[in-house]
């Protein structure tokens, strides 16, 4: 199809700064999703040069559009009895390539702009995995912290009573992020199969006795080690020895952890939303079941982990000012700014993998960038998490379960192919050792080429 541009511009850059101001004008308000959406198209004007059926096409107006957006409103009891309403969401951001799938958030800072980022991440990611998946988010304001078990239960009933019509095994399959673990897809996958009357692969993450896979609690952070660890190899050194700090303290930060002393390598930091513990013997394997308990089961604060162990607590600060090799920012958005960027750097940081969405903000991104370290993008390092999900799905499909070894070789061929796919893209485009313009153009090309095939939709 021709190159037929309706609007009077002279250049692809032209084309891409008036798309991105119609976006904003279009989404008001919804800052993290115009930083997601701002650092993507920034990155594909090679691409989109190279390709011109991509604008023809409009398939930037259509990638950057929710297929549809469910908002629901959750009603529930607390333990006293008290009626409480929350607000809740599922984004279908693009199912070109297969089912929607991502996971669901829960926490109080959720908003539908937090939703889109997140959705829209998501479709390049799950491109980049080699798994046929579509890309989706969802979640809801509600906050887990200091509720009890039953409380949590009620809200996950209450919450797929209306999600249930809207997702299936081959349409939509959430699964866990920020406040939804194995307790809460448990309560979402029974409500699920008695409103339905069904057994289906409709959520991942879920228990080992009932469908779920080996290693995909683990994989979000195995992931994002190994695909340091594919960094490292690229200047011929590896994660032995190297001092890491590791953000966060839930899903992704534990198993990071445990990764990294596989490895040979020494975890010096956890961090919470109230401070961060520096322990400089390491967190040995000891010392991480201790987290495990007490972030799974006794949901208590990361300051007692100093307490029992004798290390530094730090309240209300992130782990960045840290003396590390490597960073694994592992709790949320935009957790590490320009100043930490460029202290972390100070200090001899020479590594940087996402195992958190977009955690550095644009600026921080560009001092990596620019002290040209190697700096592994959430989209391609954490996508482990989402790609052990497929593999979970394949499981389910065809009613079987691998064994421990069989996943994890799986994870760990996906995270080197990830990778490779990284740094190819970034030398075809001139750019080498870019993983931002490698992971973004990647998982763009194969989304928007089966947006063509598939036509006008
Ligand atoms: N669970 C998964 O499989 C995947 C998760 N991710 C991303 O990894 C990050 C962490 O997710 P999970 O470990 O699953 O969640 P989680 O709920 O198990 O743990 C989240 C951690 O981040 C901390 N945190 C949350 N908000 C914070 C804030 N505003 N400031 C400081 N700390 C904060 C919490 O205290 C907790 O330690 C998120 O960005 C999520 O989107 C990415 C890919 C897959
Ligand atoms: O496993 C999934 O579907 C969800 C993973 C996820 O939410 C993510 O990759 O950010």
């Amino acid at each position: 199809m021709a190159f037929t541009l309706a609007l009077p511009v002279s250049s692809v850059s032209q084309y891409v700064q008036m798309f991105f101001d119609r976006l904003i004008a279009k989404n008001p308000g919804e800052n993290e999703f115009h930083q997601a959406v701002k650092e993507v198209v920034e990155t594909l004007v090679p691409c989109l040069e190279r390709h011109p059926e991509y604008l023809s096409h409009r398939i930037l107006e259509r990638i950057t559009e929710p297929d549809r957006i469910i908002q629901f409103r959750v009603t529930w009891q607390d333990d006293k009895g008290e009626i409480h309403v929350n607000k809740a969401y599922r984004v279908e951001f693009n199912n070109a390539i297969g089912p929607y799938k991502g996971g669901l958030r829960l926490h109080p800072s959720v908003n539908l702009g937090i939703l889109k980022f997140l959705g829209f991440e998501q479709v390049l990611k799950n491109s980049l995995t080699t798994v046929p998946m579509g890309g989706a988010k969802g979640g809801s304001d509600f906050d887990p912290k200091g509720k009890s078990d039953w409380e949590v239960m009620r809200f996950c009933q209450a919450f797929m009573k209306e999600l249930y019509r809207h997702i299936g095994a081959n349409i939509d399959v959430p699964a866990g992020d920020i406040g939804v673990g194995g307790r809460e897809i448990g309560y979402l996958f029974g409500e699920f199969k008695k409103l339905t009357h069904s057994w289906e692969g409709v959520l991942t993450g879920k228990g080992l006795a009932w469908g779920g896979s080996l290693i995909r609690p683990e994989a979000t952070g195995y992931g994002a080690t190994y695909f340091a660890e594919e960094m490292l190899n690229t200047r011929g050194d590896s994660l032995k020895g190297k001092t890491c700090a590791v953000s966060g303290s839930g899903n992704v930060a534990q198993y990071t952890v445990q990764k990294v002393n596989h490895f040979g390598g020494k975890v010096i930091t956890l961090s919470d939303s109230n401070g961060t513990i520096v322990d400089k013997n390491g967190i040995d394997a000891e010392k991480l079941a201790y987290v495990l308990d007490l972030k799974n089961n006794r949901r208590g604060r990361i300051q007692e982990y100093a307490d029992k162990f004798k290390c530094e607590y730090f309240e209300g600060m992130r782990p960045w000012f840290v003396k590390c090799d490597v960073a694994f920012p592992s709790a949320t958005q935009n957790e590490v700014n320009k100043e930490e960027a460029q202290m972390l750097v100070d200090h001899g940081c020479f590594v940087v993998s996402e195992g958190a969405n977009m955690p550095s903000t644009p600026d921080a991104v560009e001092v990596f960038l620019r002290n040209k370290i190697l700096y592994g993008p959430g989209k391609a390092a954490n996508a482990g998490g989402v790609a052990t999900s497929g593999l979970e799905m394949a499981q389910n499909a065809s009613f079987s379960s691998w064994g421990t070894e069989e996943v994890d070789m799986r994870l760990h061929t996906i995270m080197k192919r990830i990778h490779k796919t990284c740094v190819d893209t970034a030398n075809e485009y001139g750019d080498p050792g870019n993983y931002v313009l490698g992971a973004n153009i990647g998982g763009f090309i194969k989304v928007a080429n089966s947006m063509i095939d598939q036509g006008i939709v």
